[in-house]
């Protein structure tokens, strides 16, 4: 249990994802995963994507969250995912969660026939049957949230990420969950700015935690960012990555929203 308080989001999403994962398992064997077409495919860094450009968005997909209702239910999946491709972004991040964020495996799926850019699966991942899921539906990378994982657990589903072909970005929201981070573990480290258990936001947690990862790992500042002028404080910090929702997607056209932003980024 929690720090925080016995029922808190993260605690319901974790509960619910057990459930939700046992069924998955019996309906679609992991065996049969391993036999869809795309669980061969050869992935893309998405740390690589990132560190070549200027600033390496990670755009994400998101229809609604339990922090912010609906956001945007009005737009098509693939007009979001081709335009932030076209807008620019250094990757995609696609929620697939159905019951608190109104995703799913399938928006995978459709967002991986509608670029080459490397995707992400964004998930509360606590079993390797979600890994595999993640490959078979074309994900590049996958999330590990180091508030829901033991160190045991993260390290072996860091490492089942990796044999799959698959990069980690490792989830920490302060000093103390990094430093119980098995080392190793991650290709790139995403550090939240909103709190997963209260839905604070403080851009303090990527001003405090920059320097204390190790610039060999791609450090990604993520939630929360809404102004050009945050990006290029935080690059000067040494973050190459910037996993931005919300303010893209609450626009009619998150592509747009996401081009507009990009050039304020470099002016
Ligand atoms: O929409 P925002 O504030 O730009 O945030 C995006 C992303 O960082 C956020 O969706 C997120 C970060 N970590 C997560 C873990 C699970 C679900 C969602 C998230």
């Amino acid at each position: 249990m929690s720090a925080t308080s016995a029922t808190n989001i993260l605690d319901r999403i974790a509960a619910h994802k057990k459930v939700e994962v046992a069924l998955k398992k019996e309906v679609l064997p992991a065996a049969q995963l391993r036999e869809f077409p795309l669980f061969s495919r050869e992935t893309t860094s998405m740390a690589d994507s990132l560190r070549k450009r200027p600033f390496g968005i990670i755009a994400e997909h998101k229809r609604r969250s339990p922090s912010r209702a609906a956001i945007n239910l009005n737009v098509a999946l693939p007009d979001v995912v081709r335009g932030y491709t076209q807008a620019g972004a250094g990757g995609i991040s696609v929620l697939t969660d159905g019951t608190f964020f109104g995703g799913s495996l399938d928006d995978l799926l459709q967002a991986r026939a509608c670029t080459e850019l490397p995707l992400l699966r964004k998930e509360f991942i606590l079993d390797p049957y979600q890994l595999l899921e993640a490959k078979a539906y074309g994900a590049d990378a996958i999330l590990l949230i180091a508030a829901m994982l033991d160190s045991k657990t993260l390290g072996y589903l860091a490492t089942e990420a990796r044999e799959l072909g698959m990069e980690v970005l490792l989830e920490v929201h302060s000093a103390e969950e990094w430093e119980a981070c098995p080392s190793g573990a991650a290709d790139l480290v995403g550090v939240n700015n909103r709190n997963l258990k209260t839905f604070e936001v403080s851009l303090d947690t990527s001003r405090e935690l920059a320097a204390r990862i190790p610039d060999t790992l791609v450090r990604v500042s993520e939630s929360g960012l809404a102004q050009p002028a945050d990006l290029r404080e935080l690059k000067e910090l040494g973050y190459d990555g910037f996993l931005i929702g919300e303010t893209f997607m609450k626009e009619p056209e998150p592509g747009l929203a996401l081009e507009a932003f990009l050039k304020n980024c470099s002016t």
